[in-house]
């Protein structure tokens, strides 16, 4: 008799059930194997579902277009199904697991047919972490499995590793929701209109369905990694967070490890990999988009990447902006989603110099300088493998991580909110990442634009109640071994500040290097700052600005505190706790009180 494909018990008989429900033609385990990855690709490509860009200019890297109505994540088809509504809380879409179940059930049920539903194994963090954060997809995607390859460590040794730990994984079954009838010709980008992504948090699964969207359907990223693991961070006093992890060194050779959360769009990735202008300062990068931190012995915050990838926002990348991805990106082995694709087979988007006089825009149709539409969607995106990046730090590898000492919160907001303020103390901290708010961008279907709060960059991705979520920050004190000194320090930040006539008042990228030098001072105990109702905010004097093109009033329109803005801010903020009811702990409210007398005061 044939052996089984796996000796895992659970993950075979999950296997079989799946396959029973969604009858695919066939099944293949993934090994994660180079001759694995040519073989999807070319098939992707004979297809047509993936053009192989010109290897001289991009080795081994494709161009993808979705589906036009796939293109972002799709936050009001997101689910958090707890067993108890209360528990998804306000911020979050519900629907009871057994109901859930049933009807996505229906909508599995045959969804394979004329497909091939692979099984990969992945793991988020190193393999030889302590303890391994095991996945398993299944997908009837053969793009979902090649982008899986970059993003995650997956394939024969991850499924070895498993079996022979017996360890539990997180389930995590994803469908195009596209069968094909025996000589059906399939298309390049399958996809469902009716689309959900559900997670099960007491169970620890992921369900998805609809969509081949990265955000929606490679599912050790946001569905794994920060909504399923936010819950297991508050069950075992951690954080699961959608924050970037930098390491910053100075002339001096002091090294400074930063933790950063911006909402989707808004600058993790280009902070990450920032090249600084100031001389002599270093910046390596961690990670781009999650860190899962724990206390070490030490009683510090340490923090880890559990990505193998990055999957950023292509737009306004080039080598004056991000030089470090443009590098990365260089090497090749990438795919590149519903960006523009130049007559010689090189791909471009808005942002990279002036454009070609032609190309082939993200729907695939002819795009000269003079048309209306951009080339590339805004939320178009490439996935590249972070071993590429040529300022990777050395501790991107290690389990342990690196100790924090700082955490950013950050938005996009072109009035109010300074370019960089410090926090009084840790509450006052989580105060600041509880009211963040930002303008919304393509990164998620719907309006963009509109101001809303979006707490610690982590709205669309707390797996349980925001109140409780907050409440968990605020316990974080206590793990530090009661000693608060060896908590980070937390500052926010804001690089989308505007002037009256809508430019930027601030140059940002490489230039944000000057506000990473004043929050390093300030860790040092140094740095000048004022003691504002909103917190300590650097004197213009204080910001090293040598060399720097920005205007005496550009400067101190970006630092301005401006009362009656952030009165205008009182309401809002107000409005935003109400929602979580006697979840929201009462020591935020009592910061609210505080700002409110603050501010009142300095009249
Ligand atoms: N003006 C300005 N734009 C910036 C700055 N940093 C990033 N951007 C732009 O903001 C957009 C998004 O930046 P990313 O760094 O990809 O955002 P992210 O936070 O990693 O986003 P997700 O991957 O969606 O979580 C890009 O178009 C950048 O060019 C900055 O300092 N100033
Ligand atoms: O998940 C995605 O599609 C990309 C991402 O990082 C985000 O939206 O924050
Ligand atoms: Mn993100």
């Amino acid at each position: 008799m044939q052996q089984p494909p796996t000796s895992h018990a659970r993950l075979q008989a999950w296997v079989d059930e799946v396959a029973a429900l969604t009858t695919p033609d066939r099944i293949v385990w993934c090994d994660g194997s180079e001759s694995e990855w040519t073989g999807i690709t070319d098939a992707l490509v004979d297809s047509g579902a993936l053009v192989r860009l010109d290897p001289a200019k991009k080795p081994n890297s494709f161009w993808a277009r979705t589906d036009p109505g796939d293109v972002a994540r799709v936050e009001e088809r997101t689910f958090i199904c707890s067993v108890d509504e209360a528990d998804a809380g306000p911020t979050n879409n519900w629907m009871a697991p057994a109901e859930m179940k049933a009807t996505m059930t229906e909508l599995y049920r045959g969804c394979m047919r004329g497909r091939t539903m692979y099984v990969v194994p992945f793991c988020m963090g190193p393999l030889d972490a302590p303890q391994p954060m095991f996945g398993v997809e299944l997908t009837d995607s053969p793009y979902v499995v090649a982008s899986m390859r970059i993003m995650t460590r997956m394939g024969a040794e991850v499924l070895s590793a498993l079996e022979s730990s017996g360890a539990d994984f997180v389930p995590a079954l994803h469908s195009v929701g596209a069968p094909l009838e025996p000589g059906q010709q399939d298309v390049p980008w399958p996809c469902n209109e009716t689309k959900y992504i559900s997670h099960f948090p007491e169970t620890r699964e992921i369900w998805s369905f609809g969509s081949g969207y990265g955000g929606n359907s490679l599912l050790g990223k946001k569905c794994y990694a920060l909504r399923i693991a936010s819950v297991a961070a508050r069950d075992e006093g951690w954080l699961a967070e959608h924050m970037l992890i930098m390491k910053l060194t100075s002339p001096e050779g002091r090294v400074r490890y930063i933790a950063g959360a911006f909402p989707s769009a808004c600058g993790k990735t280009n902070l990450a990999m920032l090249e600084p202008t100031l001389p002599g300062w270093k910046v390596e990068t961690v990670g781009d988009d999650i860190a899962w931190m724990r206390f070490g012995e030490d009683g510090r915050l340490w923090a880890t990447n559990p990505e193998f990838g990055l999957f950023g926002v292509a737009p306004g990348t080039d080598f004056h902006t991000n030089p470090n991805a443009m590098r990365t990106l260089a090497q090749g082995n990438s795919i590149f989603t519903n960006v523009a694709l130049t007559d010689d087979g090189d791909i471009w988007w808005e942002g990279m110099g002036s454009p070609p006089a032609h190309l082939t825009d993200w729907k695939n149709q002819d795009w000269t300088p003079s048309s209306d539409a951009p080339s590339s969607h805004p939320n178009s995106r490439f996935c590249t493998p972070i071993e590429q990046c040529p300022i990777l730090a050395e501790e991107y590898h290690d389990p342990r991580g690196v100790p924090i000492d700082a955490i950013l919160f950050g938005g996009r907001r072109k009035t109010t909110i300074p370019l960089v303020t410090e926090a009084r103390d840790w509450v006052h901290g989580v105060y600041l990442g509880a009211t963040l708010s930002s303008e919304t961008t393509a990164a998620a279907v719907g309006q963009v634009g509109v101001v809303r709060r979006d707490p610690m960059a982590m709205l669309p991705f707390i797996g349980y109640h925001a109140g409780d979520y907050f409440q968990h920050w605020i316990d974080m004190a206590k793990g530090a071994s009661g000693d608060a000194a060896k908590l980070p320090k937390v500052f926010y930040v804001n690089w989308f500040r505007r002037g009256e006539d809508g430019r930027f008042l601030w140059p940002g990228f490489g230039e944000n290097s000057r506000v990473l030098k004043w929050i390093a001072e300030r860790l040092d105990g140094r740095g000048e700052a004022v003691e504002t109702a909103i917190g300590h905010v650097p004197t213009p004097d204080a910001l090293d600005t040598t060399g720097l093109d920005i205007s005496e009033a550009d400067l101190a329109a970006a630092l301005k505190v401006d009362r009656d803005e952030w009165l205008a801010e009182i309401p809002q903020v107000t409005e935003w706790f109400t929602k979580f009811g006697d979840k929201l702990p009462t020591v935020l409210w009592a910061e609210l009180d505080a700002l409110r007398a603050r501010l009142t005061e300095a009249a």
